[in-house]
Parts: structure tokens; sequence; C-alpha cells
């Protein structure tokens, strides 16, 4: 096919001159000239091109709608006059003047093609033209190259055959001339005369057509060379565009919880109006870190191991296998010690920093544990000690002048109480400790807080157990005691004896020369009581007692429980500073503020100064007696620092059930004979459930362990049950009911809860209900002894031992021993026991009789043959 110019094939195919540039230029064809030539090689490169970007654009394009359709829709009303002059409101109601009203709706429909889809759909159909044009071009060229050589090959092929015909002609004109005497020389020269002759015929199609051949080689070699290169070129890019996309999505994976962050970060800064910066900022892909990351990691004195991985940016799994190789095994809810968790952070590469519990303490308390400021005189602390029934409750009753110990269940006081007494020779705060036993752990916490200790000593009873215990509990708090000699209104009261025990424990009254006052009195009829209470404020002077007042209120709770109304209640002693009603306070693990403040009457008090006992309510659970007692200014560092103490508390309490569930385990692998009480003790206030707790815990035996699986305040409640049912517990409520969903649930499942109001009748029966656990005891009882004094031998009966019955009676079916100088050596039973020629069932004492020893031939004269009998014996604690 002819050679012609970009214009002309332009023009022959009408597609846009411009548009077959463009394409000539992406093929990497052609120059920006229009006038250059356009070879068939050259559109055989274009046609390919075409082929392979030709419906590209499609996939390239962004996937948004090409067109849109907008539909619009409009509504008005027309209002007409009626003929009548009568008008009809849109609602069709008739009204003077209304006219008829008539809707319309306009709807426009309008559709938008996007001019980028024209655009391209133009240069697409442009495309198709050239291409359709090209191939018929191309195919034309190739159709008329393979005629050409077609033709020449029958030319060559024609040329051959009359060479042929030619050489076979002379050949034959040559035989006839040898055969007319013609030489061989001639024939030859002939020969290649018409060698020669047939040359130049065929050389110029050849040449031509080899010219062609080599060149089209060329071409197509230049072509295959071409398409290498772009491909590798193509190759190449898509390598590059494959990687860079693999990159972007790591970083969008590895960023994605980041950027959801910085986005919304972006947001609230565009909300802000500071927008730029900031989007353009977080744009930036994921960067590879080149260097290890080292962080900076809290270690606190007890973590999880899940928590310290988390804190070191590394997953659970590595760490626990991080603290395999140094030979600790761990799960990942583990806690671990702060040593380990160092050395962990340390061998994974990061800087640990130790986190002492105490600086929070310390910086929240700093203002409140040492109070600074002048120091003011305060009125003593008192605490009633003394066996029970000596009179204490009655003692304090008759000071304080209110009937406490009428209204106490079994008249026993049961929980501590404090109490302001105002005497004349000032006021006295008195702590109502219990007498009983029970509460030896809480007696020994009111001495800590107590100034001043009152022991009662029955004048009739003397020293008791408990009284020893009482001068003890004195003794290590270094509390000074006033004895208060007791019931001397009673005929049989004896001071003076009282006065001699006590001596014998180291309390030597102030009259034989030493220091403790001694001072007779009666609970009942107030004798003495003055003398008392005077000997107390002298006491007191002595000590010097003073508080500071004007500093951050602190205390100690004497006792808590929880109110259904008001909910944890605590009474609790100020000892520095004012407490006022508002005050925020921390207590053990609670927190709270000042709700109200009540004195002993129950009356409000807005605030209460050193050595005042109140109620206060506001806290947030109930802290446990003995507990410290805060006001502190900074709200927020003292919640968290309750949340660290309630986190630590826990954490203890999960380690002592691990270690008390790997002791029972051990107990009852070693022993698997012992037998267990499980206990759910649910009690009125703290102070009672601790005493009840101990109490019947004390009861435990080698035999039989007492173990209370949970205590605490309140109604028993369904959680209770649940548990009780679970760890098959006996369920106890002192001074406390099951509530509604609680018995129901106990009813179904059976289980009884025991309710008590008598700390005596728990133990009681807890004590009963163990001795009928007990394994009964065999015991042996001798019931006769027969001395043997002759022995014969029968033929028939064997050996005879001749007897006398010495002691009881000797029975033919009950056990025996025979006994030789007071050794067993023999044990067995009867063959036969005879009276003369008689079987007989048993011998009285004082009786002669015949005794045969089954399976045993070696009775002899002097020896002693003891008859028993076994019995089971219940046992009892
Ligand atoms: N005659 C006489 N009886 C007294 C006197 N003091 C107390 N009692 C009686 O002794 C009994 C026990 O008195 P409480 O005051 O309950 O004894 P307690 O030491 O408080 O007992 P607990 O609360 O169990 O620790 C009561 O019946 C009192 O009436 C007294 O001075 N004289």
């Amino acid at each position: 096919m002819a050679q012609s110019t970009v214009r002309d094939f332009a023009d022959r195919t009408g597609v846009p001159l411009d548009r077959v540039l463009i394409q000539l230029r992406e093929a990497g064809l052609a120059s920006d000239d229009p006038d250059a030539t356009l070879s068939d090689a050259d559109k055989s490169a274009l046609l390919e091109h075409i082929r392979k970007t030709h419906g590209r654009r499609d996939d390239s394009e962004d996937g948004g709608p090409s067109q849109i359709t907008l539909k619009r829709r409009s509504h008005s009303q027309l209002k007409m006059p009626s003929g009548g002059g009568e008008r009809r409101s849109p609602r069709g109601s008739r009204g003077a003047g209304a006219g008829r009203t008539v809707n319309v709706e306009v709807r426009k429909k309008r559709t938008y093609v996007k001019r980028s889809v024209v655009e391209a759909e133009a240069a697409e159909q442009d495309v198709q033209v050239l291409e359709r044009v090209l191939q018929q071009d191309v195919t034309a060229a190739e159709e008329a190259r393979q005629a050409e050589a077609q033709r020449q090959a029958d030319a060559a092929a024609q040329a051959e055959a009359d060479r042929q015909a030619r050489e076979a002609a002379e050949a034959a004109e040559a035989e006839a001339r040898a055969a007319e005497g013609g030489t061989a020389a001639d024939a030859e020269s002939a020969t290649a005369g018409s060698e020669t002759a047939a040359e130049p015929a065929q050389s110029p199609a050849d040449l031509e057509a080899q010219t062609q051949k080599t060149e089209s080689e060329a071409a197509r070699n230049k072509e295959i060379e071409d398409d290498k290169e772009r491909k590798r070129l193509e190759a190449e890019a898509k390598r590059e565009r494959e990687a860079e996309e693999r990159a972007a999505r790591k970083a969008s994976r590895g960023k994605g919880k980041a950027r959801k962050k910085a986005e919304s970060g972006g947001r609230r800064a565009r909300k802000g109006g500071a927008a730029g910066a900031a989007s353009s900022a977080l744009q930036q892909g994921f960067e590879k870190p080149t260097a290890p990351v080292v962080r900076d990691v809290q270690v606190p004195e007890n973590i999880t191991v899940g928590d310290l991985a988390q804190r070191m940016s590394v997953k659970a799994a590595d760490l626990i296998k991080e603290m395999m190789k140094q030979g600790v095994m761990a799960t990942i809810n583990q806690a671990i010690d702060q040593d380990t968790a160092v050395l962990l952070v340390e061998e994974l590469g990061h800087r640990p920093h130790i986190v002492r519990e105490d600086d929070l303490e310390d910086e929240v308390l700093s203002q409140t544990t040492e109070p600074e400021g002048t120091e003011e005189p305060r009125s003593a602390v008192v605490t009633i000690m003394g066996h029970v029934d000596h009179g204490k409750t009655t003692l304090l009753d008759y000071i304080r002048r209110a009937k406490v110990a009428s209204g106490e269940a079994g008249g026993i006081t049961q929980h501590i109480g404090a109490y302001r007494v105002h005497s004349e020779r000032g006021d006295l705060t008195f702590l109502d400790t219990p007498g009983h036993e029970a509460f030896t752990a809480m007696r020994a916490r009111g001495a800590q807080v107590t100034d001043v200790v009152i022991l009662v000593v029955a004048a009739d009873d003397g020293v008791m157990p408990q009284t020893e215990e009482a001068v003890k509990h004195a003794r290590a708090a270094g509390v000074p005691l006033v004895v208060a000699v007791n019931k001397i209104d009673r005929e049989e009261a004896d001071p003076d004896r009282v006065k001699n025990e006590l001596v014998a424990r180291e309390v030597v009254p102030e009259e034989w020369g030493g220091d403790v006052q001694f001072i007779p009195c009666s609970a009942i009829n107030g004798q003495g009581v003055e003398e008392l209470l005077e000997a107390v404020a002298l006491q007191a002077e002595l000590l010097e007692l003073k508080a500071v007042r004007d500093c951050p209120a602190s205390g100690v709770v004497v006792e808590s429980s929880l109110d259904r109304g008001r909910g944890p209640v605590a009474t609790i002693l100020v000892q520095n500073g004012i407490l006022e009603q508002g005050d925020t306070i921390i207590s053990g693990t609670e927190f709270g503020r000042v709700r109200a403040m009540l004195d002993e009457r129950g009356e409000r008090v807005k605030s209460a100064g050193p050595s005042t006992p109140v109620v206060i309510l506001g806290l947030s659970g109930l802290p446990e007696a003995g507990d410290e007692v805060l006001a502190v200014e900074d709200e927020r560092k003292a919640r968290e620092l309750v949340d660290r103490r309630r986190e630590k508390s826990r954490d203890k309490r999960l380690q002592a059930q691990k270690a008390a569930k790997m002791d029972e385990l051990f107990n009852s692998m070693q022993d698997e004979a012992v037998k267990t009480v499980n206990l759910v003790i649910k009690g009125d206030v703290q102070g009672s459930v601790e005493a009840l707790t101990q109490s019947l815990a004390n009861l435990s035996t080698d035999e039989v362990r007492i173990v209370p699986v949970a205590t605490g305040v309140g109604a028993i409640n369904e959680s209770d049950v649940n548990l009780a049912i679970a760890s098959e517990a006996l369920l106890i409520g002192f001074n406390v009911r099951a509530d509604a969903k609680a018995r129901r649930l106990a009813q179904e499942n059976d289980v009884k809860p025991h309710y008590y109001s008598i700390i005596y009748d728990a133990i009681d029966q807890l004590r009963n209900a163990i001795s009928g656990m007990l394994e009964p005891e065999t015991r042996e009882n001798i019931i006769g002894t027969a001395e043997v004094r002759e022995v014969f031998r029968s033929s028939q009966l064997g050996q005879i031992a001749g007897c006398l019955v010495v002691d009881g009676v000797v029975r033919r079916r009950n056990p025996i021993r025979v006994l030789r100088e007071s050794v067993v050596v023999f044990e067995g039973e009867l063959e036969s026991l005879r009276r003369f020629k008689d079987d007989v069932r048993e011998v009285q004492s004082g009786t002669e009789c015949g005794i045969g020893v089954k399976h045993y031939n070696d009775v002899r004269a002097g020896d002693q043959i003891e008859c028993y009998e076994r019995i089971t014996v219940e046992r009892t604690l």
C-alpha cells in the first residue's frame, strides 16, 4: 500500500488530526508533524496500540454515575372564584366568600450527562474508526504483499520452466549436431552459453524479492524489539504500582485506629475552624519505624500479665513466651510481682518505672496524718471492759441514764456503741465494748483508741478469764486501768478478793502501793459511780490529753452497719480537727461526703470536734471497725486513692483465696477423713459478723473443720443463698433475715436459713451439729474376770480351765482375753462355759466354772480370763 502522511490518513478516516496525532504519540510512533509519512509498519504498531488500550478507559473511570436524573415536583393551588359567590375552603368547608381551590402538581425531570463521559465517548468512537481503517489498511497491505510474493513465485517458476525447456531443446540440438560431427567442446560451451543467457532473465526478480524480504524482516524485528521494550516498561510500572498499593494497604491496616482518631481529631479541628493544616498533616502514609521503640512502662506493685503486655504494646502471648524463657509460668490474668515485671520490661528493651502505691497515699494524706497546729485539751475516751455479766452495760447505762441493756437481745451488748457523757468533771466519751469472749478482736481495737479502761469486776465473782484478757489488752495498748469493783450491793460481794486476785495479775491498788485506782460501786443503785467517774477524770487529767482542732478532721471507725433507708451508716470517733457536714472523707476502701451527722441521742449536728463520737451518713460502703477516717481536700485524688486501695484489697483477697484453695486441697489430700462445715454468715453490723465468725471458726477440731466461706453485713440475699447451695454451707443470719427473693430460692432448694440474735445460741447449736458429725466411739467394758485354778484335759472337749469368777460376770458369748501376769497372751472367744456338767450362758462372781477357750490350748493355772463387751458411744464436743 502506498505510504501517506498523517494528515492524509486523518482526512481519509474522518478522525480529527489532533486525535490521530495523540494516538500516534501514545503509541510512541510519530512526532507532532502532521506531514510526516505513515508507513505500513507504523500503522500496524498503531493498530496494536489501539487494540491494547481500547476499552481500558472504562475501567479507569471513577465508578461514579455517568449521568444524573433530577426529578422535581412542585405543588401549587389555584383559587377559582365560584359562580354563585360561595367559596369552598381547601378543606372543603363552606364559608362566606370561599372559592374553589384546585391543587396543581408540576413534575419535571432532567437528565445530566457527565461532560467527561461525553468526551470520552467521542474519543472512543474516533479510536474505533481509526482501528477499523487501520485494520483495513493493514489487511490490504498484507494482502498486497502476499499477492506480490505469489506473483514473484509464479514468475520464477515460469522462468525455470522456460529455462528447462530451452535446455532440453538445446541439448537435443547439440546431440543432433554431435551426431552430425560436432565437438563436445562446442556442446559444453553451448551449455555454458545457454546458462549464461538464462542468468540475466532470473536475477532482477530475485533481487527485488530478497530486498523486500530483508526489509520486512528488519521491520518485524524492530517491531518485536519495540514490543518487548514496551512490555518490560509496562511490567516495571505495574510492579511499582503494586508495591505502592501494598505499602498503602499495610499502612492503612497498621494505622487504622490512629487514623480514625486522627480523622476524628481532624473533624474536631475543622469544626473549630482549623481545618487546613490538620487535615493535610493527617494524610501522610505509614512510616516504618527504623529503630526499636523504647517505651516508658509504669510498673505498679501488682500487675497482671495481660496488663503489662498492653503497657509495652506487645502481645500477651509473646510476653508469656518470654516469661517461660525465664522459667516463670503464668497465665494472662495472673498477677505478677513488681520485681518480675521490672525484669520483663527490661528484657523486652523498655524502660521500667517503679510506681510505689504509697506515693499517692502520702500525697493525699500528708496534711492529715500528722496534724500540725495548736494542741488543745480534749476529753478522754473511755472503754469499759470486763467479764460477761459483770455489769458493764448496766454501769454505762447508769452513767448515761438511758436504758440500753433492756433493749438488747438476750441482755447482752452485741456491738460497740459510742456515747458521750457529760459529767461535772467534764465530758467523757464511752466506747461500750461487749464482754463476751467472741468480741476479743473488737475489744483489742477498742483499747487502741481508748485513753482509759474501766475494768469491771463483779465483787461476787472475782477475776474471770475475760478479766485477765482485758488486763492484757490494756497493757498491750499502754492504756491505764481504773478498776470498778461492781455489785458491792450483793451480800456475797467480796471486794478484797477482787483486789487480791488482781494483784496476782500485777494490777496493784493505790492503797497497796500500786498505781491503779480500785473503786467499789454498784451499777444497780449507783453507789460509788460518782467516785468512779472522778477517778477516771483524774486519770485523764494525768494523761494531759491533747488534740489539734485547726486541721483537717481525722478519726477512727468504731462501728458500721447498713441501714435500709439511710444506706451505709458508720459510728466514728473524731480524734483531730473538726468534722463538718459536707466534708469529703475516705475510710479504708470507702469514700464519700458527710451527708448528715448524728450524735449519741440521734440528733443532727453540723460539726464534731476531737473525742466526739458521731454517726455519719454518706459513705459509699461499709468501712471496717478500726479503719481510719480522714477528711480530704482534693476530692479527685482521694477518689483515685480509694480506687487503688480497692484494687489492692481485691488482689489481696484473690491471692488469699488462691492460697486458701491450695491449703484446702493439700489438707484434703492429707486427710480425707476431715469433715468440713461451710458457713455463710450475714449479720446486722460488722462487729457482730466478725465476732460470730471468729467464735464459730474456733469450734473447728481435728476432725471437723469450720470454714466461713462468706460473711457480710445486711439481709440474706439471693447470692448468699446461691453460695450456700453451691458450697453446701449453713446459712446463718444474725439479727437479719432473708429477703423475699432469697426466701423463695432457699425454699426451692430446700435450704433453711438459721436465724439467731444471741451469739451463744449460734455457738451452741453449731457445737451440737458438729457433735453429730463426729464418728461414734467404740469403747470396751470389762464385765467380768475369772481366775484359772486348775487345768484339765478332756478327750471330748480338749483343754478345760477350772476357774473361779472373781469379778463381775463371765458370759458365754462375749469376747475374752487370757492374761498371764497381767500381760495379754491370747485374745479370742469361749468354746464352752460350764457349771459342773451343764453348759451355761453366764457365771456370776464367786462361782466356780469350767472354761474352754476356742483355738487356744495353753491356758495355765494362775492365768486370768477377762470377759468384756464392746459398746458404741456417741461423741460430743
Ligand atoms: N446486784 C447487782 N446486779 C448487777 C449490778 N450490775 C449489773 N448487775 C446485773 O448483772 C447482770 C448482767 O449485767 P450486764 O450489764 O448486762 O453485764 P455485761 O457485763 O454488760 O454483760 P455482756 O453485755 O454480756 O457483756 C444484769 O442482770 C444486771 O442487772 C450491780 O451492781 N449489782
